[in-house]
């Protein structure tokens, strides 16, 4: 099919750029494809045309900004005009000040008939699409009083919402989010896949998410730098440890977790058990004596130590491979005289929950370790810094300067850093929404650890083995899931 049959699809690429990066490079990637800024205008249009055609609509109203985002807006009203389409076109900022490509699709759609008309002249229709064409990849900061106005006049209007190239108010390189942005429920995004669309708030905003590449995919590639990477199914099922028919349960690693204080044996009970599904050879724990018959009990595959000192847990760290700390572990003396010995440990370790929280007091490196933390834990590693939960990049690219460790973001597209790399997750589901989620991510961490996966592949199949686990457990179960739900699900994944 040629580009100007408009196509898009919904098949994403493992790729994705910093906005800047699409601004900085889509003009040379144009020429180098033998074409120009204005021409891809034009089948940006034509693609949100097709999409808008293949959604039945009749009546559409599209906001536009003063930028190229806007010069898309006009390029689809022009051809809604040509199609018989009923189009209002309801311009935001004053047309004057549109430029270059976007000033020559304004004029484009008045020639065609078209005029734009003030937010007053349209509050009172009822349209079956409103197009968010405000802005795109140039925003920045929060969004203009008018722009919200808008927005929220029809936020509960029944009309399919669809963003151009991002939904305005979303950073999509930051992913910050402003307060009031576009909530589409369909978002066309052109040429790549921009990273700030796919984590934290940002996904919901975009709704379902498509992609036109506008015929520049491959020379914008060639032109561009990322250190971003969105990895899909198939991918990430390819990671799966394979086990030998001959092999044995020492081949497949020993993981020793460690944690359960007094009277919070659960925790440390469900991240074993889902190290234990996730193919780990040997699975200790190591927790105050007095959960030892709590967290034996029912899963006898266990071997569960009650540990009262330091020394006692030392002899246990030296035959593991792998080294949980955190689950249950709270923050009292027994805590610290456990977690002061897994610091000392050489081998790799992931750190969760009170295992972060001692780290934070410490504000130690752990080169060796992966952290896990959720926004109010990597806050507080961070030393309580002006984070808002929307600068999500940032936070997890500096824990892991800082730390020198392996992050694990959790959250909504979960990011995975290690060092320069990035991975984020697909999974739209939060998974950590209830008790025990984070505890079960941990263990499936350590038992892929514990098979031979680098700490990077290990972070990222975790997260998404754990994310796929809680969807479909979530379909089961809807508000009841429990962490424990997951376990069926985790197995059947695993394969
Ligand atoms: N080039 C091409 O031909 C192609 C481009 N394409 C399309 O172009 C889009 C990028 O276009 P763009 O670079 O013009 O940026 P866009 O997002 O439209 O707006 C920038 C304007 O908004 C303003 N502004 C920003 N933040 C603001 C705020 N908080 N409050 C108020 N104003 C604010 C900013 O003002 P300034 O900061 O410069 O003063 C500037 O005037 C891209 O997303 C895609 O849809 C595709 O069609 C492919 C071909
Ligand atoms: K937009």
């Amino acid at each position: 099919m040629s580009i100007l049959q408009g196509q898009y699809t919904h098949n994403l690429p493992q790729i994705a750029y910093c906005a800047q990066e699409v601004k900085l490079h889509e003009e040379q990637a144009a020429l180098n494809s033998g074409t120009t800024l204005s021409e891809l205008m034009q089948r940006a249009g034509h693609a949100l045309f097709e999409l808008a055609r293949n959604r039945a609509v009749k009546n559409i109203l599209i906001f536009t900004g003063k930028g190229n985002n806007a010069g898309d807006g006009f390029m689809l009203a022009k051809r809604c005009l040509h199609a018989q389409i009923h189009v209002t076109v309801c311009a935001l900022f004053e047309p004057s000040l549109l430029k270059g490509d976007a000033a020559e699709a304004y004029q484009l759609f008045c020639r065609s008939g078209g005029r734009v008309v003030s937010l007053r002249s349209c509050i009172d229709h009822s349209y079956d699409a409103i197009v968010d064409a405000v802005f795109g990849t140039g925003f920045r900061g929060d969004l203009p009083e008018q722009v919200k106005e808008a927005f929220n006049h029809f936020k509960s209007s029944k009309a399919w919402k669809l963003a151009v190239d991002i939904p305005s108010g979303v950073n999509g390189t930051t992913a910050e989010v402003s307060p009031d942005s576009f909530q589409a429920d369909t978002t066309l995004t052109f040429i790549a896949l921009k990273q700030g669309m796919l984590t934290g708030n940002a996904p919901n905003l975009c709704g379902e998410l498509l992609l036109a590449d506008l015929g520049v995919a491959d020379a914008f590639a060639e032109l561009s730098h990322t250190n971003c990477c969105y990895p899909g199914g198939k991918y990430l099922r390819s990671l799966r440890p394979v086990r030998a028919a001959d092999s044995y349960k020492n081949q497949c690693g020993h993981v020793l977790l460690v944690g359960g204080g007094k009277g919070m044996a659960g925790a440390i009970r469900l991240a074993a058990e889902a190290c234990l599904r996730t193919g780990a050879g040997l699975v200790s724990v190591a927790t105050h004596p007095e959960n030892q018959s709590a967290v034996l009990h029912g899963r006898y595959e266990l071997m569960v130590h009650g540990v009262a000192i330091a020394a006692e847990l030392e002899a246990l760290l030296n035959k593991a491979d792998v080294v949980v700390i955190g689950p249950g572990l709270g923050q009292d003396a027994w805590a610290k005289k456990m977690y002061a010995a897994v610091k000392k440990y050489q081998g790799l370790v992931v750190c969760d929950a009170d295992g972060l929280n001692l780290l934070a007091q410490s504000h130690l490196p752990w080169h060796r370790a992966i952290l896990t933390p959720h926004f109010g834990e990597a806050k507080r590693l961070l030393g309580n810094s002006t984070f808002n939960t929307s600068k999500r990049f940032e936070m997890a690219e500096q824990l892991s300067a800082e730390y020198a460790a392996c992050i694990v973001l959790k959250g909504p597209g979960s990011l995975i850093v290690d060092g320069k790399r990035i991975n984020i997750n697909r999974s739209g589901c939060s998974a950590m929404a209830s008790a025990g989620m984070g505890d079960v991510l941990s263990g499936i961490i350590a038992g892929l650890l514990a098979q031979g996966l680098s700490r990077f592949e290990a972070a990222t199949l975790g997260v998404y083995i754990h994310g796929l686990a809680a969807e479909q457990a979530a379909r089961d179960g809807q508000l009841g899931t429990l962490a424990s739900d997951l376990f069926v699900h985790i197995r059947g994944i695993m394969g």
